[in-house]
């Protein structure tokens, strides 16, 4: 059982909140991973009593929790943990407010997770600081993305470092609370077998692919500002490509393993000017069929500008400019209203250099997040028979199976049990999320002074022709 604290939620009746924090804290109140005595706060503008916000909250969890999960005893014992406290998060006088509900017991460990729009983050650190809420014991976490741009991401990480020292400070990426995600490390680093050809004397080139069916529901009002650069790229994929391309950490600490990582952002090639051109592709759903089911284009959507030329999909050839990964493309994509959902990493090793029996396939690592955790090796094989015919057959690992079928832990529980322990391993620190804006920036300056519009592609197709085109020019094919 973990520590004994508040948590209190900024944003407690939105999306974020309702849909991944609540039913994450249902499933650790049920797994008996929080304290007796730890109470969650939900805050927010609206005024709601303490019974509605339980009702408002059981009802998204109850649709969010398995059936099998969910039971009306451990909900009710959960819901006495959960209370609601109106107030506007950029009024300082409403903190005074806050610290008398809070009443003023220095030794609680506070979690405030900020679970807002990022505009309000500097005023929320500040007005905990004026009202003495901000002491030794307080954390506070932050959404992605921090800021749209490495001036504004410098900025809010000033004013957050001026209350709250580097340690308390925890930046979440839920990709990092991923357990397949966590399971790369297991693979590179607990098993002797690839490190010897994980570089790029053996290695062709390696695919991060984040593919969605979803479109942008109903946060067109964030995505139609951000678009997936800054929603995905900037923090999820490259998070994914550090874990694929660091160095072993010395330890499974904090330090050591975020030392590792930004060690990687700050050897990305830069990609500016005209380089967007041969390196990036924009893309933007128009309307099209999802399972069967008519869904309008990106520039109809609710909140979202007609005329916009915000991009719904990405896809950038990253290079890292080091020892081990010189001349290695990694190629992200990432994308919304695609054809499939999948989360994927693809290492495409070189071939044989001598092909024996006729040509063959290259061996290829396939480690998949979503929607199933699974990790397969493509092998190749002689067919039965007479002769010696070759065809590539899979090593599998469905890491469900392999683990009885244990219920998978959703990314946040992992996550804010480790805020809660005050662990800040999966989380990413402020030099890495300043790296990553640095890299990030000039792509899009690129894009705005070259005129890149998005390329529109058909809600449920495979994007537009230009990804394929980014890598069949190297002779190359994503994984589909
Ligand atoms: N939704 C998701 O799945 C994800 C969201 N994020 C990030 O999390 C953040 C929140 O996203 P999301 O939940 O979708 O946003 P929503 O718009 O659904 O929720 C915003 C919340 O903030 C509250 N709020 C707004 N202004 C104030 C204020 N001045 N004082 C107090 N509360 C306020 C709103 O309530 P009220 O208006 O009543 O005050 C509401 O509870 C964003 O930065 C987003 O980028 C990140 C990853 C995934
Ligand atoms: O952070 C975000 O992630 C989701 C995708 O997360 P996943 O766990 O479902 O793969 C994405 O839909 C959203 O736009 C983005 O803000």
């Amino acid at each position: 059982m973990s520590i004994s604290c508040d948590i209190l939620v900024f944003g407690g009746t939105g999306d974020l909140a309702l849909h991944k924090l609540l039913p994450a804290l249902y499933h650790l109140h049920r797994g008996g991973r929080l304290h007796t005595a730890t109470r969650i706060l939900a805050l927010a503008r609206g005024n709601h009593s303490r019974e509605a916000y339980q009702a408002l909250a059981e009802r998204r969890c109850r649709a969010q929790v398995a059936r099998s999960d969910f039971d009306d005893a451990t909900w009710r014992s959960f819901a006495e943990r959960l209370d609601y406290f109106a107030m506007d998060a950029s009024q300082s006088a409403d903190f005074g407010r806050l610290g008398k509900r809070l009443g003023d017991d220095a030794e609680r460990v506070r979690v405030y997770y900020l679970a807002t729009a990022p505009d309000l983050f500097e005023a929320i650190a500040s007005h905990l600081r004026i009202a003495g809420l901000a002491g030794a014991k307080a954390r506070i976490v932050l959404e992605k993305p921090i800021g749209h741009s490495l001036e504004s991401a410098r900025a809010i990480n000033a004013a957050i470092g001026a209350v709250f020292d580097e340690s308390r400070v925890f930046r979440i990426d839920h990709y990092l609370g991923k357990e397949t995600v966590q399971n790369l490390m297991a693979l590179r680093f607990a098993n002797a077998l690839f490190e010897p050809v994980w570089r790029a004397g053996h290695i062709d080139h390696v695919q991060i692919s984040v593919c969605e069916t979803l479109g942008v529901e109903n946060r067109g009002a964030y995505y139609d500002q951000a678009g997936a650069m800054r929603d995905m790229i900037q923090n999820h994929l490259l998070q994914l490509l550090c874990l694929v391309a660091m160095e072993a950490p010395v330890r499974f600490d904090a330090e050591a393993v975020r030392n590792e990582k930004v060690k990687i952002l700050e050897a990305l090639k830069p990609i500016c000017g005209l380089d967007v051109r041969d390196k990036t592709v924009r893309g933007q759903y128009t309307a099209g069929k999802i399972g069967g089911q008519e869904v309008p284009a990106y520039y109809f959507e609710k909140n979202v500008d007609n005329d916009s030329d915000t991009e719904t999909l990405v896809a950038v050839q990253a290079e890292i400019d080091n020892w081990r990964w010189a001349g290695v493309p990694f190629y992200l994509r990432t994308g919304k209203r695609l054809a499939r959902k999948t989360s994927e990493i693809l290492i495409q090793f070189k071939p044989v250099p001598h092909h024996l029996f006729g040509n063959g396939e290259a061996n290829r690592l396939l480690i998949r997040l979503q929607p199933e955790e699974r990790i397969s090796l493509q092998l190749m094989a002689k067919n039965p028979g007479k002769g010696m015919h070759l065809q590539p057959v899979e090593l599998d690992l469905n890491l469900a199976d392999a683990f009885n079928k244990q219920r998978r832990w959703d990314a946040y529980e992992r996550l804010l049990l480790d805020v809660i322990e005050g662990d800040s391993t999966l989380f990413m620190r402020r030099d890495e999320v300043e790296a990553a804006w640095h890299w990030i920036d000039p792509i899009i300056e690129g894009w705005q002074q070259h005129y890149q519009r998005p390329r529109p592609y058909a809600a449920g197709s495979n994007g537009p022709e230009q990804l394929q085109s980014l890598l069949e020019r190297h002779d190359r094919a994503w994984n589909e």
